[in-house]
């Protein structure tokens, strides 16, 4: 039986409400009793609600300071503390808790992250964005605070299940798989008509709306890179990518002596999310399972850097090192936001990320000395400004 006061940064999310679903089941099948400390979400106030009525956490945090009376109305009677703003979710982080599960999106997510990674709790990360932005730091802090920290991003938790912690150096490569996304086999010439719409359907997961467009650039794929250098402590050169378009083998160790060890299991983050509450134990839930007859065969191909340059820039910051996975981190973030709000065309996002880069290098961005959180919170907006800048004179040469 499996017990956890938990806390989840982003509950009202894509990978939040996993989380929760997830602990509803696992309860439901009796291996499992949680008690909820803190519940963090932004402008779905209705759903932060009713999670909060479901699991009476101590407290719900809503991002936005202007809508904490509706939060509060929409709280009352229930006896659970309402609060807002970006400071109230930091609180909310280190409030005490032995399981803290952090899926905000984006940047956005970063300080909360961070304040989880010092608690000494089992920081489940979610939000990729924090390990690009802050990688080796975030893992030194982790450890330093007596906690662990579990990869839930769906790859990264394939690694880390078939990865020898006791002995990386019997490890030759990782293989990252991709699903390719919605557009893997669409020529380039018909990208430019590519609608948000489009984008935000992804072939095989449910997800939320900036890491689906993410997967259709395979920016998202870049970014995975760079985590899986960060948490694996492996150099870019030994971590491959193959786009395997079922998404049922999540991702690969390759070992020196030529044998590689896989992860398999079906498209469902509740997996992976079951991994990290559990960890080293397993966690018996009603989850979905594999038919590979059913499957009849699994396919897999080379990636195509000419229609997914972001994958290229990923692994050109992630080797230039310094500032620079933060500003590919940052532009692409305002780049993929720019283009659900049709302001940018979907071939424009690599290229805005390019020009970032360039010019992120020549104006001399760098991540200072202080505490590397603030350090690079400093590059992700002189990044976002300098992105912010290119989309615009993007926009007034059309
Ligand atoms: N979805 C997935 O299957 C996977 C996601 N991930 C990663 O997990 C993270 C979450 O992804 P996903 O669940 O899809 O994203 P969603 O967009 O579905 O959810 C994001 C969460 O963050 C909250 N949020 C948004 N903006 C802010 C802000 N400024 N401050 C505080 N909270 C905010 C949202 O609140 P609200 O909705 O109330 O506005 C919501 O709770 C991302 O980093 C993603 O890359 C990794 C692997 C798989
Ligand atoms: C579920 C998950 O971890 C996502 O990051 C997923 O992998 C996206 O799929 P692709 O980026 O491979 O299309
Ligand atoms: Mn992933």
């Amino acid at each position: 039986m499996i017990a956890r006061r938990v806390s989840v940064l982003g509950s009202t999310g894509s990978v939040g409400s996993s989380t929760l679903d997830l602990m509803e089941q696992a309860q439901g099948a009796g291996s499992a009793a949680f008690e909820v400390e803190a519940l963090t979400g932004g402008a779905n106030i209705a759903r932060l609600a009713e999670q909060a009525r479901r699991w009476r956490p101590r407290i719900a945090v809503t991002a936005d300071p202007a809508r904490l009376n509706e939060l509060r109305d929409a709280l009352a009677g229930t006896g659970v503390e309402a609060a807002a703003g970006p400071d109230a979710i930091v609180e909310a982080a280190v409030r005490p808790a032995d399981w803290i599960m952090a899926s905000i999106v984006g940047a956005a997510g970063l300080r909360s992250a961070w304040a989880a990674a010092g608690t000494g709790a089992t920081l489940a990360l979610a939000n990729k964005e924090s390990l690009v932005c802050c990688g080796p730091a975030l893992i030194e802090r982790v450890r330093r605070s007596g906690g662990r920290l579990i990869p839930v991003d769906s790859e990264h938790s394939a690694i880390f299940q078939v990865f020898p912690a006791e002995a990386p150096e019997r490890v030759s490569k990782l293989v990252l798989t991709a699903s390719g996304g919605p557009f893997r086999t669409l020529p380039r010439a018909a990208m430019t008509r590519i609608t948000p719409e489009q984008a935000v359907a992804h072939p095989n997961w449910s997800m939320g709306a900036k890491i689906s467009v993410d997967s259709a650039t395979m920016a998202n794929k870049g970014l995975e890179l760079i985590e899986a250098a960060y948490l694996f402590d492996i150099p870019g050169e030994r971590v491959d990518v193959v786009v395997h378009p079922e998404s049922i083998i999540h991702s690969l160790v390759e070992y020196v002596d030529g044998s590689t060890l896989a992860q398999m299991g079906a498209p469902d983050m509740r997996t992976p999310i079951a991994c990290a509450l559990s960890w080293p134990d397993r966690l018996a839930w009603p989850a979905p399972r594999l038919d590979l007859a059913a499957l009849g065969r699994l396919t897999f191909e080379a990636p195509d850097e000419t229609r997914f340059p972001a994958l290229r820039l990923a692994r050109e910051a992630l080797a230039a090192g310094g500032s620079a996975p933060i500003v590919f981190n940052a532009a692409n973030e305002v780049a993929a936001l720019a283009f659900l709000d049709r302001r940018l065309g979907f071939l424009n996002i690599a290229a805005v990320v390019a020009d970032t880069l360039e010019k992120a290098t020549g104006a001399g961005v760098s991540c200072g000395s202080d505490d590397a959180c603030d350090a690079a919170l400093a590059v992700d907006a002189e990044a976002r400004r300098i992105a912010g800048d290119v989309i615009a004179s993007l926009n007034i040469a059309a």
